[in-house]
């Protein structure tokens, strides 16, 4: 009937992949591959020391970190928040028939990367897919992943064969990460008090030093044009089921390095402040750099965002992150049929299947190309890592 047509979902309705009695092969396993926080008190420092090994990160802003952990108890929620997603997945694999472990590691903190591949094998696993919590491609996103995987894979394989390891390619713009946040961010606005003015969108990510934007290009598009590509289609969207258009920025969180060194902006919280001297008196702010609201969403959003926000008067709103939302867990497994149907594919020399996306960039590769990702706009951070052409791997 004319008139009551719904709205096109982002995600196109596909045939279900694993109608096809491959399913997962030839992977018996997947690694559900994140970030790793803290689980209490005594854990902070070391986990922090953890983390930024290696790293230019001045002695008070680690101080001020580990204070934002404590004031959570000395546990980060990102933990909680993996064990929810790996169970999510679990379940929409049984749904379809899919009968695989799904293994949990972390780069930073226990079970550690090492611990899980060994779980795998333990599970009678040779060839994993891995899924990172991580939706964008950037040294932080992609290649530090894979160069803690590289080591993980020889430390746990030295006594046999090491097991094989395939990752599913970036995944921002696969249309079930567009429409967790699209569902999210209109609910958002729904949340505002009755007689709000129309808010303005804020979009929001991590920082990262100038120099990994600039590094990231190396992968197809930047990290900033990534984000910027996911903000339009969000908006876009949104501004449809709204009936309203949407006006929106892309603004960034947990800045770290020394205020030496330039790292994109604006930070979230000076955004706010010239949105309010321009006359902006509602917010919404859209986590969409981050799958789950771990700690810089607890803290860099919901305590300082939202606390800068009310102080210059303004009334603001946090959209949810992806976490476990239904759109989001569904196209997370529709991206593991899509790198298994990829992998047997290259295994047998066949053209490559379809990969879907929204928004205007193409799929990001799932095997990468040398020097992807890395550190320092044309100088490779020197690691070896996996799930790349890179010569050494
Ligand atoms: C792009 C990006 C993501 C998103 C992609 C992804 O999800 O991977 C991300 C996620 C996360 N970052 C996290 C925590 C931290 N990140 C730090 C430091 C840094 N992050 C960076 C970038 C990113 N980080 C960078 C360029 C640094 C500087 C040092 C370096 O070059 O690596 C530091 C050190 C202290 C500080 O300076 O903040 C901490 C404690 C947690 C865990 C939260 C929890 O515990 O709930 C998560 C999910
Ligand atoms: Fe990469």
């Amino acid at each position: 009937m004319i008139g009551c047509v719904p709205t096109p979902p982002v995600t196109a309705p596909s045939t279900d992949p694993s109608a096809d009695a491959t399913g997962l092969a030839p992977y018996d396993a997947v690694l559900l591959f994140s970030f790793g926080g803290p689980d209490g008190p005594d854990d902070v420092l070391p986990f922090l020391r953890n983390v930024t090994a290696g790293k230019n990160i001045p002695d008070e802003r680690l101080a001020e970190v580990a204070e934002h952990y404590h004031h959570f108890g000395g546990r980060s929620p990102i933990n909680a928040q993996n064990l929810a997603l790996r169970q999510a997945l679990e379940d929409e694999l049984r749904r379809r028939g899919l009968d695989v472990p799904v293994v949990w590691g972390n780069r930073n903190w226990a079970p550690y990367t090492r611990d899980a591949l060994a779980e795998a094998r333990a599970r009678g696993a040779h060839r994993l897919v891995a899924l990172v919590t991580s939706a964008y491609s950037s040294y932080s996103g992609c290649r530090q992943y894979r160069e803690n995987l590289w080591t993980a894979l020889d430390e746990e394989g030295a006594d046999g064969a090491p097991l094989v390891v395939d990752k599913v390619r970036s995944y921002f713009n696969h249309p079930g990460f567009v429409q967790a946040n699209v569902d999210a961010v209109v609910e958002a606005f729904g949340a505002l008090p009755a007689g709000t003015a129309w808010p303005r969108l804020v979009f929001v990510t991590h920082s990262i030093p100038d120099t990994m934007q600039d590094a990231s290009q190396v992968a197809g598009a930047s990290y900033q044009d990534q984000h910027l590509d996911v903000a339009r289609t969000v908006a876009a969207a949104a501004s449809e089921r709204l009936g309203h258009a949407v006006e929106w920025d892309l603004a960034y969180c947990s800045r770290s390095g020394p205020p030496s060194q330039p790292w994109l902006e604006p930070d979230v919280n000076d955004h706010l402040e010239a949105l309010a001297a321009a006359g902006t008196t509602s917010v919404v702010l859209s986590p969409i750099g981050f799958v789950s609201d771990h700690m810089e969403v607890a803290f860099d959003l919901d305590t300082e965002a939202l606390e800068t926000a009310r102080g210059l008067g303004m009334t603001a709103v946090r959209a949810d992150s992806v976490g476990v939302r239904e759109p989001f867990v569904r196209g997370l497994v529709d991206l593991l049929l899509e790198r298994a149907a990829i992998a047997r594919a290259d295994d047998a020399g066949a053209p490559r299947p379809p990969e879907q996306t929204v928004g205007d960039l193409p799929a990001f590769r799932s095997v990468c190309v040398p020097g992807c990702c890395r550190m320092r706009d044309g100088v490779d951070s020197g690691r070896p890592a996996a799930c790349s052409t890179d010569p050494w791997s």
